[in-house]
């Protein structure tokens, strides 16, 4: 995720030593699956717009609960968001990417997690940058977020029925004033794709992501059952995944993960992805969800505060992190 104060691009066949992997970190692409993908759900005949008289097929629910159970991750297509509204705000972040010298790049690279800085903000911020493709970038971006937000909340609700819960009882756990955020990824083309990660081995902390892909371009893989998977490129797709914190909260009962992903890069094509992450509030209790709990599947983690659970994540930066054991209830 640290990974934009060393974008560089390279003209030459091999990569600068400061990107090479010690072998047992590097990604071994010949021992990726071949086999399976993650699921991809159609939401075509779904309309679910919160109301509890809107129960979606049970054949849907069934898709939704086995990718969580199975994979943490699962893609989604016919999930009404105009196509048009991606492709523009994907272009937008190549264009950022693109042709912002990296000396103008530099100033806004940091290491101060507590700093709120989104692509959006740093143009709001920037007096010089008023081009009329960063005022247009913008625009797009609080479009985008609007729609991504209403879809996050449908999967959630989606997710929560799933589980034979209330409707809105995933929304309600991760609690108010949720915060919506955007992680833009930027893969140049990389001569030596086996010495390195774009994206080094990750859980998101948060509850809920929902990432675009530039077309045709893969390099999202997950682990299934000890193995790296590749996700296959679906048009117009968005792929979810489940974050920590609905892991913790449904945990208990052994049934969701948040599933370690990582993304690799190619020799041929630029990837640019955008992860839209709902996270909660620093002030929200996360803890298992009662009906979840019996007395074969007990809490595992003691109840917490999401700004105490970022904290640790942070604190652990540059390690291979442990957070989720700095929570669990000793045996
Ligand atoms: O770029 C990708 O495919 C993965 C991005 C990701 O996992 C993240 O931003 O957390
Ligand atoms: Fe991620």
């Amino acid at each position: 995720m640290e990974t934009s104060s060393s974008f560089r691009w390279t003209s030459s066949d091999t990569i600068p030593s400061n990107f090479i992997l010690p072998e047992n970190k590097r990604p071994h692409l010949s021992q990726v699956s071949a086999l399976s993908s993650i699921p991809i759900i159609d939401l075509k005949n779904y309309t679910g717009d919160g109301d509890n008289n809107n129960v979606p097929d049970s054949s849907l629910l069934k898709k939704i609960s086995h990718a969580c159970e199975e994979y943490g991750f699962f893609q989604i297509i016919n999930h009404g968001i105009p196509e048009d509204l991606c492709n523009k705000m994907m272009d937008a972040i190549a264009k950022l990417f693109e042709s912002i010298p990296p000396e103008e790049r530099k100033q806004f690279f940091t290491t101060d997690h507590t700093k709120q800085v989104k692509l959006f903000n740093y143009y709001i911020n920037n007096d010089s940058a008023n081009s009329q493709d960063k005022v247009q970038m913008w625009k797009v971006f609080g479009e985008y977020a609007k729609e991504i937000y209403e879809l996050m909340n449908k999967l959630m609700r989606l997710i929560s029925q799933g589980l034979g819960l209330e409707t809105d009882c995933l929304k309600k756990r991760v609690g108010e004033n949720p915060s919506l955020k955007a992680h833009a990824n930027y893969y140049p083309p990389c001569p030596e794709p086996e010495l390195t990660l774009g994206l080094n081995v990750h859980t998101d902390l948060n509850a809920l992501t929902v990432l675009r892909q530039s077309p045709g371009v893969t390099g999202l893989q997950v682990i299934k059952d000890g193995e790296w998977v590749a996700v296959d490129f679906a048009p117009n797709a968005f792929v979810i995944n489940l974050g920590a914190q609905i892991q913790f909260a449904v945990l208990s009962n052994g049934r969701y993960k948040s599933v370690h992903h990582r993304a690799v890069t190619n020799k041929e094509q630029r990837r640019v992805t955008l992860a839209m992450f709902y996270e909660p509030n620093r002030d929200s209790v996360i803890c298992p969800i009662e009906e979840l709990i019996d007395e074969h599947h007990p809490p595992l983690y003691r109840n917490y505060r999401y700004s105490e659970f970022q904290d640790e994540f942070f604190r652990q930066v540059g390690t291979r992190r442990m957070v989720k054991e700095a929570f669990q209830f000793k045996k």
